[in-house]
């Protein structure tokens, strides 16, 4: 065997384990247009269905005629709340506790909504006679603005009212939805009106959307002789949408098959269910045929989840030499017409409580007001953890302002403030337990790659240039250090509608040494195949290559909560390497057998296990698993294969020091990013390459919002931005180099030491982007501006100025 010519080091290297920029294997299918996506999936004698939308954004619905529609050659039904009302279908539970039409049941509440859905033979008979549906609608008064909304008359949700308790408690007005309060409100305003310093200002995070490049759908077919129902869909939690379809439309869910495919970006936008799944269900039902959906663009941007629209009013205390003291917030949450949030059940502005930061602040109180507008429903993360960005960019953006107003160096600010690496683990004065952390290594590391002690100089002498009328550019520093919360979670705190947050790997390992995993997550792009069978590769000594990873199936994977708030690395990554290990546990007892010596007398050696103080007698892996199969071992079942359902204890909190360099021209208002440097923390990193792809798509992303991206109502609710005309994708043009850089703090709770990544690059590049902006402009008294930073609004800042001469 030439594996006993290598050393420890070269058989590792072998194994493409952790660590290792293994390259991605699904890479291979996606690039040559070989992945199965849901409009992929062709099913015998499959229908097309498409939905009659509102043009109004709040209209009472006074009739619907088909008959012209139904006229229509090729057209098999079309489906109202009428239809669906008979199966109690025509709503359906939202992920907040809320519900949500289906179908306009009297009124819409957002243009877009669903109101009809055509079931034809094809896509274009469906999208023509779509068209032909007349819908008589009465309009409404429209609420755009969620403080008009909370002093209004108008009553947008009339089947609640009445009602004064919602699902997160009391409802103050006839368009509120729920007060959630966190941390010591008197301690906090005792604080505030002792302290030497209080800064305060109001934050918008301005409304998005994730628009992935793969909008939602999905096929629907009922086989009403097996009487199982497959639903292929674009799915980031199969098996909560496996339950969820099962207890709503009384199902066995042993009778359900909930199957997502290769998926072309989530982002968020996939978590939460939508009309679309239950009126293509509800479709291949009645028809018995299979039924496909799949939304155009413009339904995608206008009508399925949008991220963000938080009003965050805050005030921060400090002493004179700025020792942040307390810190104060007040949440206008705007989540449209019904609460469609995907948050866990406890948590309903998510994990804004960690608005803190990496600061070590005594004493805070965060209270978040839901409101009710004319809006999209929805409310999901958007790559970042539960409005984790909103909460970062929030305290990012109040540090700024702090350091305005105490007239100090914000780097210096936060290394003043940061909490010390010997304080973790850490408790918040808003609740959470910090697991691990070094920020001032960190932010050290940071501003000596990028030179900041020059940059500042540079930047005065740009300033004095700009005095000087020799030019008309300025320079902004974006500084941003951000602590993120991921890993939901632990079950005691952490279910979506009852649905505890755990997650699963199952390792089956086959005789000739190879193996299958199944996790209970499903991957939209990341490259779970190949990280997964990485961290199984270095637990149990197979080469990554010979693990085959398996996810999205539910009736061959395990259990889980699937793929969003970047819990698959903290959540079903531990289960795997504890799935993997119970593996390494019984090959232990079969090397021990064949090896002639006590369990106790083997060590583990990369790949195999020797005998100790003996490494020439060893057995490996691949022997051990032959044997596990093919040799009769006393005291042993055969086989070789294990099974994880892993509760984290807590939660990763990895955490990034991003720096932005940008130029901004004061007559234009164009921008231009002449440096990015994010260095992130994510404990024990298994690809750096993948990490790397990662942090790349994440700052992308959050260029595209601070810098332009919005879905932008105008006062009639008409969304101005539905087209990718309107609503701003960075293309290569747009997108800066980055310069990426780590620091290693492992989870000491997780079983490698592993932090989530996904999502961070969001919830660290949207504050640096802003902050760099505010900061070009801040030597003429800029404070405070809202997103997103287009060049409009750009100029108008520096016209507001007084620049335009
Ligand atoms: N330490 C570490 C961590 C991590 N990692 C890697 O990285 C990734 C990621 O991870 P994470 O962080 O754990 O996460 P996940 O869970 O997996 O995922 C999720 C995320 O992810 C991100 N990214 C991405 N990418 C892509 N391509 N696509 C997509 O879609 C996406 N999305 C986004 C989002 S938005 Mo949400 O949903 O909003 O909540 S959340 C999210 C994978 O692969 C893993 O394995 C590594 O390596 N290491
Ligand atoms: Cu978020």
């Amino acid at each position: 065997m030439n594996d006993q010519t290598l050393t420890p080091e070269e058989r590792a290297a072998n194994l493409k384990g952790m660590g290792s920029s293994r390259k991605r294997v699904e890479d291979v299918r996606f690039t040559q247009g070989k992945g199965n996506y849901v409009d992929d999936i062709k099913l015998d004698g499959m229908l097309f269905g498409a939905f009659v939308r509102s043009p109004y954004a709040h209209a009472r619905v006074v009739n619907v005629n088909k008959d012209a529609a139904l006229a229509v050659p090729g057209v098999v039904a079309v489906l109202t709340a009428e239809d669906l009302s008979p199966l109690g279908l025509h709503w359906m539970p939202t992920l907040a506790g809320d519900k949500q039409m289906v179908l306009a049941d009297g009124k819409v509440l957002f243009q877009g909504q669903e109101v009809a859905y055509v079931v034809a033979e094809d896509r274009y008979i469906a999208a023509d006679a779509a068209e032909l549906v007349e819908v008589d609608y009465e309009e409404l008064p429209v609420l755009t603005d969620p403080f008009e909304a909370l002093k209004s008359d108008v009553v947008l949700r009339e089947d609640l009212e009445g009602q004064t308790e919602g699902a997160h408690g009391p409802r103050k007005h006839h368009n509120h939805i729920f007060t959630w309060e966190q941390g010591d409100k008197d301690a906090t305003e005792a604080i505030l009106a002792e302290a030497d310093v209080v800064a305060e200002e109001m934050i918008y995070y301005h409304r998005t959307h994730p628009c992935p490049l793969e909008t939602c759908g999905c096929v629907a077919s009922m086989d009403k002789v097996t009487g199982k129902l497959t639903l292929h869909g674009t799915f980031q939690a199969p098996h909560a949408i496996r339950t969820v379809v099962s207890l709503i439309s009384g199902i066995a869910e042993h009778n359900i098959r909930v199957i997502s495919p290769d998926i072309g970006g989530g982002f968020g936008n996939k978590v939460g269910a939508y009309a679309g799944y239950v009126c293509s269900v509800v479709a291949s039902i009645v028809t018995g045929r299979p039924v496909k959906w799949v939304e155009n663009r413009m339904e995608n941007l206008m009508s399925t989840a949008f991220a963000r629209d938080y009003w965050m009013q805050g005030k921060i205390a400090a002493t004179k030499d700025g020792k942040i003291t307390g810190l104060w917030c007040h949440t206008t949450a705007d989540h449209g017409g019904f609460d469609a949030c995907a948050d866990p059940t406890k948590f309903p502005a998510g994990f804004m409580n960690i608005c803190t930061g990496s600061y070590d602040i005594p004493t805070a109180y965060l209270a978040v007001d839901g409101v009710y507008t004319n809006k999209a429903p929805g409310g999901v993360a958007y790559r970042c953890s539960f409005r984790v960005t909103e909460a970062a960019y929030f305290i990012e953006r109040m540090i700024e302002v702090l350091a305005i107003k105490l007239n100090m160096d914000a780097a210096e600010l936060r290394r003043i403030n940061f909490i010390k690496a010997d304080q973790f683990p850490y408790q918040s004065a808003l609740g959470w337990e910090y697991d691990s952390g070094d920020y001032h290594t960190a932010w050290d590391k940071a501003l000596k790659a990028v030179d900041y002690e020059g940059l500042r100089a540079e930047q005065a002498q740009q300033i004095e240039d700009f005095k000087a009328g020799k030019t008309r550019k300025l320079l902004g520093i974006g500084l941003t250090h951000f602590t993120e919360i991921v890993g939901a979670g632990p079950v005691k705190n952490c279910d979506i509608l009852g649905l505890g947050m755990f997650d699963s790997c199952e390792i089956r390992i086959h005789p000739t040494g190879s193996a299958i995993a199944r996790l209970g997550t499903i991957s939209q792009g990341q490259g779970h195949a190949t990280t997964f069978a990485q961290i199984i590769a270095s637990e149990i000594g197979l080469p990554a290559d010979d693990i085959t990873l398996e996810e999205g199936d539910t009736d061959t994977a395990p259990y889980g909560l699937g793929t969003y708030g970047s819990r698959s690395t903290p959540v079903a990554g531990a289960a795997t390497a504890m799935a993997a290990r119970k593996i390494r546990a019984k090959a232990q007892m079969i090397a021990a057998y064949l090896l002639e010596v006590h369990d106790d007398d083997v060590e583990w050696d990369v790949d195999r296990f020797a005998v100790k103080g003996a490494p020439e007698r060893f057995k490996t892996m691949k022997e051990i698993a032959f044997a596990a199969y093919n040799q009769a071992i006393p005291g042993l079942e055969p086989g070789l294969e294990a099974v994880s359902y892993y509760d984290p204890p807590n939660m990763t909190y990895p955490f990034g020091a991003y720096i932005c360099v940008m130029e901004i021209d004061v007559d234009t208002g164009e921008w231009d990013v002449r440096k990015f440097y994010a260095l992130d923390d994510c404990g024990t990193r298994i690809n750096p390459m993948i990490i790397e792809g990662q942090v790349h798509g994440g700052v992308t992303e959050a260029l595209a919002i601070a810098m332009g991206q919005e879905i932008a109502y105008d006062e009639m609710g008409n969304v101005k931005t539905a087209t990718l005309m309107d609503f701003f994708i960075p293309t290569a043009w747009e997108t800066p180099n980055y310069t990426t850089d780590h620091t290693v703090t492992p989870s000491p709770h997780h079983p490698i030491g592993a932090k989530g990544v996904g999502e961070s690059p969001n919830v660290g590049g949207v504050p640096a982007f802003s902050n760099a902006v505010h900061d070009a402009f801040r030597p003429f008294g800029l404070v405070q501006s809202h997103m997103p930073h287009d060049h409009w609004r750009i100029w108008r800042i520096a016209n507001g100025l007084g620049m335009h001469g």
